[in-house]
C-alpha cells in the first residue's frame, strides 16, 4: 500500500502557520504499547508518568501524514521545509507545524519527527 504524503496545494510563505497536530489527547504511559505510528509528543514532564501525547488513530488531521526527514543523512536536513512548534494558546499547549522556508506548489512537505527527543527511528526513510 502507498503511503500517504503531504504536498502544498499552492506556494507557501515561510513561517505560515501549516496545520494543527491534533487527535485524542492521553498520558504516554496509556499509549506504550501502542502500535500508531503517529503519536506526537504533547506535554515532556520531568515525571514520565505525566507525560502527555496526542494520539490522531481515531480521529486527526491532515498534520499525521507529513513526511519526515532521515535523521541519519545529509539530505534529510536538506528536505526539510517545516517545524514542529508547542503554542501555549489560551493556556493549552498545541502543537503545530510552521514552515521553515518558502516552499512552492507540488513540493512535499517534510519536518524532522526527533526535534525534541531522539525516538523516532528513521534510518529507513527517503
Ligand atoms: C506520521 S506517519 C506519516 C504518514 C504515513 N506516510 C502514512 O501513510 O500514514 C509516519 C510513518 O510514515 C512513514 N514515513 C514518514 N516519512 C517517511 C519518509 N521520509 N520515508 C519513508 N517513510 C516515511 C513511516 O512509515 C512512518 O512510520
Amino acid at each position: 500500500m502507498k503511503p500517504y504524503t503531504v504536498e502544498a496545494d499552492g506556494p507557501i510563505k515561510d513561517l505560515t502557520f501549516i496545520a494543527e497536530y491534533t487527535g485524542d489527547v492521553d498520558y504516554l504511559k496509556n499509549r506504550e504499547n501502542d502500535d500508531c505510528d503517529s503519536i506526537m509528543t504533547l506535554l515532556l514532564s520531568e515525571d514520565p508518568s505525566k507525560t502527555l501525547v496526542i494520539c490522531p488513530d481515531k480521529y486527526g488531521y491532515i498534520s499525521r501524514f507529513i513526511s519526515g526527514i532521515n535523521n541519519h543523512n545529509r539530505f534529510g536536513k536538506k528536505k526539510q521545509n517545516c517545524k514542529c512548534v508547542r503554542y501555549s494558546v489560551n493556556g493549552e499547549c498545541r502543537v503545530l507545524l510552521v514552515a521553515t522556508r518558502d516552499i512552492s506548489k507540488g513540493k512535499r512537505l517534510y519536518y524532522d519527527y526527533n526535534g525534541y527527543e531522539h525516538e523516532y527511528p528513521t534510518h529507513h526513510f527517503f
